[in-house]
């Protein structure tokens, strides 16, 4: 009997396995804090406290006030809830402070951000809600740069959001600095009268790979996801409170209190529980996740460089980049990444993002430099915490039987 070929997952940045740890914190609420956390109730009680306790862990990881933390469905309320706050903070008055009545919000972001950045401001410029600048990103790093993105900027700019890491290049974006740019010119735009820039970044795909930590970062909004770092699919914004400034933050959708009235609906505690649960481990364990992650990738990327020599090329590897993410083409091959992946049914990856299919040549590598030809035979191999070396031969010989029979 043929023993069946182990299948390795290598799509981390799509999303991850619950830790064992996360299973049995969810499985724990799931069968005791049952209750309603706003009933008076003990148990009603306790599940709140459970609700506090994930608040602080969430907290903790990022080096934020427990207050700071609201939680969402996702990452995709997390940012439509950012880029909703920004419009409305914008049209209240308080982001015009003396701009013309006829002036339009405007919105600065990178043309590599994840669909739930991009999507709703296209929408927001069809309906002409905003005027939205996507700065383009360096054609030889990947990364935004911050002089491109100053040199946009205008009376009426009131948010700047740029994605922390990118999902399918792993490139890491100068968000710290542009965070110091931003602070810089508001305290000039305030003298001016102008609006204050409000500061988010997407950090779906950072957090548990690399350190996040919000004051070394500067932001005023911050999209945490569970499902990107072995937690459950639920998620978190970071809004900071300031003593001076508050930051605003609007509710998309009204309710009940919860979440201060911020994001109303009754709780889902054990997926909330799950997360605090989640985001404790990578407290406790970030140094040691980083390390075997990087160790696994950088392996990876040897040994596939050493089997498949000129015809392979790793894409975006002169900038910085998360310690897991591998974004690889093959040349001298007329397959795609999609098609070299089917001739790999004992590997788990994609060619990029889950939610872009795998039809056609990534826009986001292309827009990251990655030529059209070399983005159409991409393939991204994400790996996880726990992806062993020993795992790395058995890959790079499935690709080379996949190109060989090409
Ligand atoms: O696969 C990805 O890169 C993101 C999926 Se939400």
């Amino acid at each position: 009997m043929e023993l069946q070929a182990k299948k390795i997952y290598l799509d981390y940045n799509a999303t991850t396995p619950l830790a064992p740890e996360v299973i049995l914190c969810v499985s724990e609420a799931l069968t005791n804090a049952w209750a309603n956390p706003s009933s008076s109730s003990e148990i009603g009680q306790s599940a709140k406290e459970l609700i506090n306790q994930a608040r602080k862990k969430v907290a903790t990881m990022l080096n934020a006030k427990p207050s700071e933390i609201t939680f969402v469905s996702g990452g995709t309320e997390a940012n439509n809830m950012v880029l909703h706050t920004a419009l409305k903070y914008f049209n209240s008055g308080s982001g015009k402070l003396g701009q013309g009545a006829s002036l339009k919000p405007h919105i600065l972001t990178t043309n590599v951000e994840h669909d739930a950045i991009l999507l709703p401001l296209r929408h927001y410029e069809t309906e002409k809600l905003a005027d939205v600048d996507f700065v383009p990103v360096s054609m030889s790093s990947g990364q935004v740069l911050i002089e491109e993105i100053e040199k946009l900027i205008k009376p009426n700019t009131c948010l700047v959001t740029v994605m922390l890491a990118n999902n399918e290049t792993g490139v890491i974006m100068p968000v710290a600095e542009i965070s110091r740019k931003i602070r810089e010119l508001n305290e000039i735009r305030q003298k001016e009268g102008l609006c204050r820039i409000l500061i988010h970044t997407d950090a779906a795909q950072a957090i548990g790979k690399i350190s996040v930590d919000v004051e070394e970062l500067g932001v005023d909004y911050l999209t945490i996801v569970g499902h990107k770092f072995y937690g459950p699919r639920i998620g978190a914004l970071f809004v900071k409170e300031m003593a001076e400034d508050s930051t605003p933050l609007y509710p998309m959708f009204f309710g009940g209190g919860q979440e201060r009235g911020l994001r109303p609906g009754t709780e889902n505690t054990p997926m909330i529980h799950g997360l605090g649960c989640a985001a404790e481990l990578v407290s406790q364990n970030l140094q040691k996740y980083q390390e075997a992650m990087k160790k696994t990738r950088d392996l990876l990327e040897k040994s596939l460089i050493v089997e498949f020599g000129e015809n392979i090329i790793v894409n975006c590897d002169t900038a910085l980049r998360l310690p897991n993410t591998s974004s690889v083409s093959f040349r001298e091959t007329t397959m795609t990444g999609g098609e070299i992946l089917s001739r790999c049914p004992h590997l788990m990856a994609s060619t990029g993002a889950a939610c872009h299919g795998t039809g056609k040549p990534s826009v986001i590598l292309m827009a990251s430099g990655v030529s059209c030809e070399d983005a159409r035979s991409a393939v991204r191999l994400s790996v996880g915490r726990d992806t062993a070396p020993a795992e790395i031969e058995q890959i790079v010989q499935m690709l080379k039987l996949a190109l060989k029979r090409d």
